[in-house]
Order: structure tokens, then sequence, then C-alpha cells
């Protein structure tokens, strides 16, 4: 009888031990465009559950080290293991079966502009799951529920949203397979306080009721403040440092010391 995709995962490469708190270990990786090196030797631990807050100066490398996660920009050097496994090593098979169990919410949304909502949120599902139109019909409706949008949004072009519509929506199509892990790149620019303000929590309670894992790209000190357990500044090349906010607000390092208990920073307390 032939594997499931599970089992030809657990097969061919055994979870290590440290799968059963890191989500995503990431070690020595370098990743460049040409001659101009972006991310040098760079290590990353995020354990399961946690809410992750990635920060760091513009043009650090924040999008690229989440591109080099997601297998969409190329590293020379370094291993990416996701939920126990080592991405580099994976068959096709089996990288499909760990890129089911992710979600992404890229920054800007990046929904389909020529689908529905609800056509978007069934993406994930036509390319990874054989379902009946009338199960996919059910499940977007319930990933539209679980996002707080009202039903009437399922057949909207996404250019008829706002834009925390849009937001939402773009998280509805991250959850499309109940992923373990999603990734959010920089979820709530663009939107209003009070908008992102809601949409921090919806992710704190997303993550506590689904027990999901979240990397989360940010310059919201709002998020980083209310939903982050940990957070982790990127500078240098490299993971400057990880801890938790108080861990920030001892550092001294001037980039994450200005961030922190700059002006900016200061205001907002
Ligand atoms: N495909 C590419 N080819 C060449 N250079 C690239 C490419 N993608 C990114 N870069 C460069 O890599 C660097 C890091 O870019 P990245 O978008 O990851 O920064 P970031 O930390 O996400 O910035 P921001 O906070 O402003 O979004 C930048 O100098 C950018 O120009």
């Amino acid at each position: 009888m032939p594997l499931s995709e599970a089992e030809e995962l657990e097969k061919n490469d055994a979870p290590r031990e440290d799968d059963a708190e890191n989500v995503l270990s990431v070690k020595g990786i370098t990743v460049g465009f040409g001659s101009k090196i972006i991310l040098q030797n760079l290590d990353l631990d995020v354990k399961r559950g946690e809410v992750l807050g990635f920060v760091g100066g513009s043009g650090t490398g924040k999008s690229v080290l989440m591109r080099a996660i997601l297998g969409l920009t190329p590293k020379r050097a370094g291993s990416i293991s996701v939920f126990g496994h080592d991405l580099s090593s994976a068959s096709e098979k089996q990288r499909k079966t760990i890129e089911r169990r992710w979600g992404v919410l890229f920054q800007q949304g990046a929904l389909f502009s020529a689908l529905s909502v609800k056509q978007n949120i069934q993406v994930p599902m036509r390319e990874h799951l054989k379902l009946s139109p009338r199960l996919m019909d059910e499940l977007a409706t319930l990933k539209l529920e679980l996002v707080g949008l009202p039903q009437d949004a399922a057949d909207k072009l996404p250019s008829e949203l706002s834009g925390g519509m849009v937001k939402r929506a773009s998280l509805a199509r991250a959850l499309a397979l109940d992923p373990d892990l999603v990734f959010l790149d920089e979820p709530t620019s663009g939107l209003d306080p009070i908008g992102a303000a809601a949409f921090d929590s919806l992710i704190a309670k997303l993550s506590s009721t689904l027990g999901l894992t979240v990397y989360m790209v940010t310059h919201d000190l709002d998020s980083l403040h209310s939903i982050c357990d940990r957070i982790a500044v990127l500078g240098q090349k490299r993971v400057l440092a990880i801890g938790t906010l108080d861990d920030m607000m001892k550092n001294d390092d001037p980039w994450i010391k200005s961030y922190f208990r700059g002006e900016r920073a200061m205001r907002r307390a």
C-alpha cells in the first residue's frame, strides 16, 4: 500500500529532538544578490506556539529572510528546518507536505485582483487538496468567519474592500489549510491605529485558540508590545538579539536602544 505523504515524511526524514520545541530552525544561512551579501551566517529558532515579532531597520533583510525560509529566494549556505525537517534535503513531495502546514500573508496582502475573496481563499485548497466545490465553499465561509469578515465579502473583488478587510481576507487565505505556522509580513502596515489594534487582537486570539505559531515581520511598536512573546532584531546581516520585550528594553545596542527606548517609543508610553 502506498505511504501517505505524512508517513513518507516520517520515514525519510525523522524529526530531530528539538522539533518538540522549535517549529523553525535556521542555522548559519547566508543570502546575497550578486556581490551584495544581505544575510550572513544567520541563526534563528522559532518556538512552537509563540508569536515572534521580527524587527530591523529598513533594508536589513527581513523580507529576504522570510522569502529564503519559504524557499522563494535561494540561500548560499546554511540549513533551514521546519517542523524538524531539513528543507534542502526534502523531496518535492515532502516539501509540499511541509508547505501545507504553513500559511503566508505577504506585504500588501498580495491577493489576486481578478479573483473574488472566496476564490482567493480557495487558491491554496485547489493547489493542495482535492475537494468538491461545495466543500471548498463551506470552508471559505468558515475562514471568513474566523477572521471576522462578513459573509457578503465572499463575492467581492479585493479592489472593493477596505485596507483592513484586505488584510483579513489575506489572513483567511493564509489560514485556508489550517496551518501550524503562519508568516505575516507587516500585517498592520497601512491600517489606522484602531484597525491595527483590532488586527493584533485577532492574531493573538488565533494564536491562542488554534495553537498557531506566528512569525511576524513588523514595524509596529504596538504589536510588539501587545501580542509578541519574543522579539528578534535583524541587523549587521544577522539576528542581533532575540528575547522578550523586557530583554529589548535592557539591550544597549544603539539601534535597539533607539528603537525601543527612543523618542517614538517613549511617545507611545
Ligand atoms: N531580488 C533582489 N535582488 C537584489 N537585491 C534585493 C532583492 N531582494 C531584496 N534585495 C535587497 O536586499 C536588501 C534587503 O531587502 P528587504 O526587502 O529584505 O529589506 P527589509 O528589511 O524587509 O526592509 P523594509 O523594512 O524596508 O521592508 C535590500 O537592500 C534590497 O534592495
